[in-house]
């Protein structure tokens, strides 16, 4: 079993002559939480149009579980779970509706997600609103809900695009210790963000900054006992 839920090598993007990805390599450990930090216009979005395909990567490599996406476009996706930086379920619908119609799209039958239904739930701290109507739910529980969405096919790892993006300081708090806990449960996750205070020191740490991997490791060793936002802007040259 290949020890990295996600290995990506090399990896360049460029959109006309403008060179949004330069060169990037970064794994996530299995069972990791590795947060991709970086600025508006980093590249983080680019990246993961990469990793789900969005976009064709035409140089380096990437592999999920193993797989490389390039040779095992299937497999590699089907151990891929992701949460979209703009809302994605269908809000007129009910969560039960959403997850079927996700289900259905992985191959899953009807029974077998009722069950699974029921287990994403239960692991997201929403059990009791799987006949509720999107609409109807705080956008914390919308944030979670799509989590379960992301998880009903069971991957190996989430890919989550700035999934606190408008909540409020309470609700950014849940979304983020449920991601944490998840990967306690074996699921890893790549965690894009801005917010430095989302990060704690045992995390998994990519800095990407304008198209390029400036560092990466575990948070309180990319930073040496420092402050992660100095760490941040002395590595990126960024004002305060
Ligand atoms: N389709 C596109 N055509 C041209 N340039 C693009 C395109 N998509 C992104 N870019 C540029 O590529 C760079 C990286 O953008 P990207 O959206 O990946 O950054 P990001 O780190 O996700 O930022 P944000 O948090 O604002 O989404 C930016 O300079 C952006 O303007």
């Amino acid at each position: 079993m290949p020890q990295d839920a996600l290995s990506i090598q090399n990896v360049s993007h460029n959109f006309g002559a403008f060179h949004a990805l330069k060169n990037v390599s970064l794994t996530v450990p299995r069972g990791s939480f590795t947060a991709l930090l970086g600025v508006n216009g980093a590249g983080k979005t680019t990246l993961f149009s990469l990793i789900t395909r969005l976009y064709d990567n035409t140089s380096g490599r990437i592999e999920v579980a193993g797989h490389d996406l390039r040779r095992e476009p299937g497999a590699a996706l089907a151990r891929l779970g992701v949460v979209f930086q703009s809302r994605s379920l269908d809000a007129d619908l009910t969560v039960a509706q959403n997850l079927d119609y996700h289900a259905a799209l992985h191959g899953i039958t009807r029974r077998e997600t009722r069950d699974r239904a029921t287990e994403v739930m239960a692991l997201v701290g929403l059990s009791d609103k799987l006949g509720v109507r999107v609409s109807a739910l705080s956008g914390g529980q919308q944030r979670r809900a799509e989590i379960a969405r992301a998880l009903i096919h069971r991957p190996e790892i989430l890919l989550l695009d700035e999934a606190t993006v408008g909540l409020d300081v309470k609700s950014r708090a849940e979304v983020v210790a449920l991601t944490r806990n998840l990967t306690r449960q074996g699921v890893s996750a790549l965690w894009a963000t801005h917010i430095m205070d989302e990060i704690r020191p045992e995390d998994g740490l990519v800095i990407l900054h304008k198209g390029q991997v400036l560092a990466s490791g575990r948070t309180d060793e990319v930073t040496k006992g420092d402050d992660l936002t100095r760490t941040f802007l002395r590595l990126t040259g960024e004002d305060a």
